[in-house]
């Protein structure tokens, strides 16, 4: 007998993407395995005129998800880590975080021109509080202006609203094969990604046993670390989407370095700190790249933002 998987994702272009790539790995490592996509819509899904930072919810875009999950209607949920909450519900797990793609934040503009070129005032798309924050404090002349949908609807927002760009993570874009689009991929000495941003997480049940041994075949030890230590950081601050914060960790020559940003809204104030472990210790470099963030005016910052909600 064909053993069934029952795999669950968003039906966006882009989850479906990513769903059918993890689950293309899998079925040529395990022939004998049946594989089936099933997709849901989330909460995220279907408030699409709502700024994701007013909506405020943890697992936005992953709940309906683990709760099939939990129920046992499928066996995996195939996500952007991104999108994966720090504290997982009761009883799931990440059983796999594959390779990360580009992690950067691409500028797409409308006459391809890079983030120096834009004039004064430039009107751009974005309703990521971190991409917003940063971008201030290297410009404060720039306009953000709020934009939310999926991929498809967030470019076409671009022509239709006039704006002069809009910002989004380069490794949607090169998944669904825009990279012709991306006018730049904006330096990590101006914007630090999101936790997580560019790589896919594979989340299952803590006690599926089969399942954890299966999804070992998508598994990316150096983007696991890397990831974790990113969010254990974001856990450390408990961050959440309401404050920008900006993180990224990478194993170079073996060596775990994790850098991260704290910035207030308006980004006038904007405080980084990194710090360095082996891999094994991802968890405690997040926490401790997070206490100098803290130490360093971050704590203040954190209070305010919280503050003005
Ligand atoms: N916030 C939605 C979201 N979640 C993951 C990605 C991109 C893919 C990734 O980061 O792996 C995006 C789109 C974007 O931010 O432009």
């Amino acid at each position: 007998m064909k053993r069934k998987i029952t795999v669950g994702s968003r039906d966006s272009a882009l989850a479906l993407w990513q769903t059918r790539w993890v689950v293309e790995q899998l079925q040529q490592q395990n022939p004998d395995v049946t594989f089936e996509i099933v997709t849901m819509k989330t909460k995220g899904d279907k408030m699409l005129d709502v700024a994701l930072a007013k909506i405020g919810d943890k697992g936005l875009f992953t709940k309906e998800l683990e709760v099939a999950m939990q129920c046992g209607e499928i066996d995996f949920a195939v996500h952007s880590l991104k999108d994966l909450p720090t504290v997982l519900p009761a009883g799931l797990t990440i059983g796999a975080v594959c390779q990360r793609d580009n992690p950067g934040d691409a500028l797409v503009s409308r006459d391809g021109r890079k983030l120096a070129e834009l004039p004064r005032g430039a009107r751009i798309g974005t309703s990521s509080l971190r991409r917003c924050a940063q971008l201030l404090n290297c410009r404060p002349d720039f306009q953000p202006v709020s934009l939310r949908g999926n991929l498809n609807t967030r470019m076409k927002k671009l022509a239709a609203e006039g704006l002069d760009a809009i910002i989004l993570a380069a490794a949607g874009l090169i998944r669904l094969g825009w990279q012709d689009m991306i006018a730049e991929i904006i330096s990590f000495d101006i914007c630090l990604p999101a936790v997580g941003q560019g790589a896919i997480a594979v989340e299952c049940r803590s006690e599926d046993d089969y399942i954890l041994k299966l999804l070992q075949g998508v598994e990316h030890p150096a983007t696991r670390a890397a990831t974790n230590a990113e969010r254990a950081l974001l856990r450390h601050l408990e961050g959440g989407c309401q404050i920008p914060i900006g993180a990224y960790g990478e194993v170079v020559s073996g060596k775990l370095n994790l850098t991260a940003v704290v910035a207030t809204l308006d980004g006038s104030q904007v405080i980084r700190a990194g710090g360095e472990a082996l891999p094994d210790q991802a968890n405690q470099l997040g926490i401790e790249v997070a206490e100098k963030l803290l130490a360093m005016g971050g704590k203040k910052i954190l209070q305010q933002v919280r503050a003005g909600e």
